[in-house]
């Protein structure tokens, strides 16, 4: 359960939400619109006591308890030891004790064989964001947080990360995207901010429908063989 209660600065505007046990949440709005402020907000990254976790005020947690209940995958992966290859990193996204096994198991889930050994900072930009969501599912916290993480990947690697976001692999899932169609397919929940403020939270259904659709895209958008299209 996550719930944040009337939460302000100066992007955000007076932000309340509550997500059940195990809902997944898609975050959509324009850019600019303060989706990564949320994030960072919601894990703490911007220190806050507007936000429960499992009935906890984040702000009374400890490190460890915190990334045990939420983790935030930003956009990019910077790594500061140039040298520091693919497994390294993996070693070090684990909570407690390292699993050499999880780590062949997720390499070979994401199929990065190839790229294991190499240095982090070598790897291209969709490479990088593979490590990010192989790192996610090793820590696998309660909450995972994933900002963009789709923006760089081909179009194989999209279908292959929804393919995962419906399987059991991550607990409960909060996905910041541009990809319309990825986030009319999952079916979350949505959240849509504009300018800071929250401007519709509710089902998939009812976001994706004519008229909401109308309301924040114009005529932007439509509905072919259960694909979101946008009209050029
Ligand atoms: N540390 C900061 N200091 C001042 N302004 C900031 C800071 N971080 C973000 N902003 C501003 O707050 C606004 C919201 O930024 P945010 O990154 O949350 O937007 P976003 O919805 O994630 O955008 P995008 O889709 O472009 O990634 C932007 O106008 C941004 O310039």
């Amino acid at each position: 359960m996550l719930e944040i209660n009337s939460f302000s600065n100066h992007i955000l505007k007076d932000i309340s939400f509550f997500l059940k046990e195990n809902e997944n949440l898609i975050i959509l709005g324009a850019n600019g619109a303060g989706k990564s402020t949320l994030a960072k907000v919601l894990s703490n990254l911007i220190s806050n006591d507007k936000v429960t976790l499992q009935n906890k005020n984040i702000s009374s947690l400890d490190d460890e308890q915190r990334a045990k209940l939420i983790n935030y995958i930003p956009p990019k992966l910077e790594v500061f030891d140039e040298y520091i290859c693919v497994y390294e990193f993996l070693e070090l996204s684990f909570i407690g004790k390292i699993n050499k096994e999880k780590i062949d198991e997720t390499i070979s889930l994401l199929k990065l064989e190839k790229i294991k050994n190499r240095a982090c900072n070598d790897l291209s930009s969709g490479e990088k964001q593979l490590l990010l969501l192989a790192s996610s599912i090793i820590h696998n916290a309660k909450i995972t947080i994933f900002d963009e993480l789709t923006a760089n990947m081909d179009i194989t690697r999209v279908k292959e990360v929804f393919e995962l976001f419906n399987s059991q692999y991550l607990q409960q899932k909060i996905i910041i995207t541009h990809n319309l169609d990825l986030a009319f397919n999952l079916k979350y929940k949505v959240l849509y901010l504009d300018e800071g403020e929250l401007k519709f939270f509710g089902d998939s259904s009812e976001f994706f429908s004519k008229e909401v659709l109308e309301k924040f895209y114009h005529n932007c958008l439509e509905v072919v063989n259960n694909h979101l299209v946008v009209k050029l």
